[in-house]
């Protein structure tokens, strides 16, 4: 089955995917589009709603990152196989996209009080479940480390460094067999130069 995710030369959206891919030991072509030459027409108009990443196995098309990590997640330890397991992690990484783009009642707070919102919940629930969103290492959890890992990329910050949990899991994540290896080999990308 060839797999192929297309994304920019970007951590972004796609470095969770990336991660679960490497983790799971699933081969695919990373396709990095370079931004700077964005937008490349024939490409952008090939895509479902006009934007990346994409995911493409055996000639069908998948986009919505969050669609692509549950999906290449499916049939590895990563997904349980109990809906209410499934459902439970599905809301946990909504919420963490409730973070990432806050609602009307945020906008107008402070980032450090938005942050303590969610991160001190997310505290609490990892605290409550081993470590994990849903008792074991879980997509839900690579999740929440890629838009860690972005949110510092362009604040130039560590915005988890007074939440030990959440620290603990990104260091877990960030040192599993496959996703190791790509970090050191990776380049030191991660905010386009414009
Ligand atoms: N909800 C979508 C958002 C996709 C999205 O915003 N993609 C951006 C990059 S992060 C994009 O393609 N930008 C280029 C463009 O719109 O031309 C997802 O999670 O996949």
């Amino acid at each position: 089955m060839a797999k192929k995710l297309t994304y920019f030369e970007l951590n972004g959206l796609a470095e969770p995917i990336r991660y679960i891919l490497y983790y799971t030991g699933q081969k695919f072509e990373d396709v990095r589009n370079d931004l700077r030459k964005w937008p490349i027409k024939e490409i952008k108009d090939s895509l479902p709603f006009r934007q990346l990443p994409i995911f493409e196995e055996d000639g069908r098309v998948l986009h919505q990152s969050i669609a692509i990590a549950r999906y290449v997640a499916a049939n590895t330890e990563l997904l349980p196989s109990d809906p209410w397991q499934q459902a439970v992690l599905d809301a946990a990484v909504l919420t963490m996209y409730d973070f990432d783009e806050p609602k009307e009642e945020f906008r107008n707070k402070l980032y450090d009080e938005h942050l303590d919102f969610y991160f001190s919940r997310f505290e609490k629930q990892l605290k409550e479940n081993n470590g994990h969103f849903g008792g074991k290492l879980s997509w839900a959890d690579f999740i929440l480390v890629g838009i860690v890992e972005c949110s510092n990329l362009f604040l130039e910050d560590n915005i988890e460094k007074n939440y030990p949990q959440i620290s603990a899991l990104m260091k877990k994540i960030q040192n599993l067999p496959g996703v190791k290896d790509y970090i050191r080999d990776r380049k030191p990308y991660g905010i386009p130069e414009i």
